[in-house]
């Protein structure tokens, strides 16, 4: 049955939405990813962690279709995606955040998360010819996208010109336009200076109501307060799964971190 039929309301409603298995990826002999087996469960927010090094960014852009496999599949509310591309899995609903640099830094707040809704409604393409009348009607939409990451106020501000924090907000903003079903979070702190660190948290846990959440971050205590479910990473291969509490006392762990920040 040709994938693009099957949209992830026809798919079977499982309490696992995204699944890996066996999932490897080789850089010219040397295995980054090995044998990764990964189940993530709708509604959670779920966070891959681990040392420096320990596959996290490779496993990641294999999940969102930046990487090919090497060997493994994939699954996306019972789609098999091994093989899709980046767009097609956006039209399930994966949709991976903070990957769309193209928040224009010229035009205002509005107008990105209005442009957003649009190539939301009209495919992947940027249509520049709709007239500025239809882009009208989307303002109350792309505003009410504004106000659930905090920039109401922000509106009519340029996004060049917003701090870094806020820059962050929009681009969640623009994501959130595409009505993603699941998020995917590549470091989302990285950047964030300490004291918006806890704006971003409350974000992130806003935005997660009704959708499950993959996140790649480094900071721990981040991970603490917002995960359900934790994959910890080493050298290529899961070490350890659980609550923060779990994984935290798990001896293997321990060992990796200290190992790894030892070695620096
Ligand atoms: N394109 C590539 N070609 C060759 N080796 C790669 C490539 N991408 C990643 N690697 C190697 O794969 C291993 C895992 O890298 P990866 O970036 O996935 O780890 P990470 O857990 O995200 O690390 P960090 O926390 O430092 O970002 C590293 O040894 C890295 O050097």
């Amino acid at each position: 049955m040709p994938s693009s039929s099957i949209g992830p309301a026809s798919a079977p409603h499982s309490d696992i939405i995204l699944s890996a298995r066996a999932l490897t990826k080789t850089f010219r002999g040397f295995t980054a990813v090995s044998g990764v087996d990964l189940d993530i469960k709708r509604g959670h927010i779920h966070a891959l962690i681990g040392p420096n090094g320990a596959g996290k960014t490779t496993c990641f852009n294999l999940l969102t279709k930046f990487l090919a496999p090497t060997s493994g599949s994939i699954t996306y509310d019972g789609v098999d995606i091994t093989r899709s591309e980046p767009a097609e899995i956006a039209r399930l609903g994966l949709v991976r955040s903070f990957q769309i640099s193209a928040v224009f830094p010229r035009l205002t707040a509005l107008a990105n998360v209005r442009i957003a809704l649009q190539r939301k409604r009209r495919g992947d393409s940027f249509d520049f010819w709709r007239s500025a009348r239809c882009l009208g009607a989307l303002n109350d939409e792309a505003m009410a996208l504004l106000e659930v990451v905090g920039l109401a106020e922000f509106a009519q501000s340029n996004a060049g010109e917003l701090p870094y924090g806020r820059k962050r907000a929009l681009e969640l903003a623009t994501t959130l336009a595409l009505d993603p079903q699941m998020l995917l979070l590549d470091e989302p702190m990285a950047g964030v200076g300490k004291e918006d660190i806890e704006k971003i948290v409350g974000l992130i846990s806003r935005v997660s109501k009704d959708r499950t959440i993959l996140m790649v971050e480094h900071n721990l205590s981040v991970v603490s307060s917002l995960s359900n479910q934790i994959t910890v990473l080493a050298r290529g291969r899961i070490l350890a799964e659980g609550d923060y509490e779990t994984v935290s006392k798990d001896p293997r762990v321990i060992e990796a971190y200290l190992g790894a920040s030892g070695a620096h």
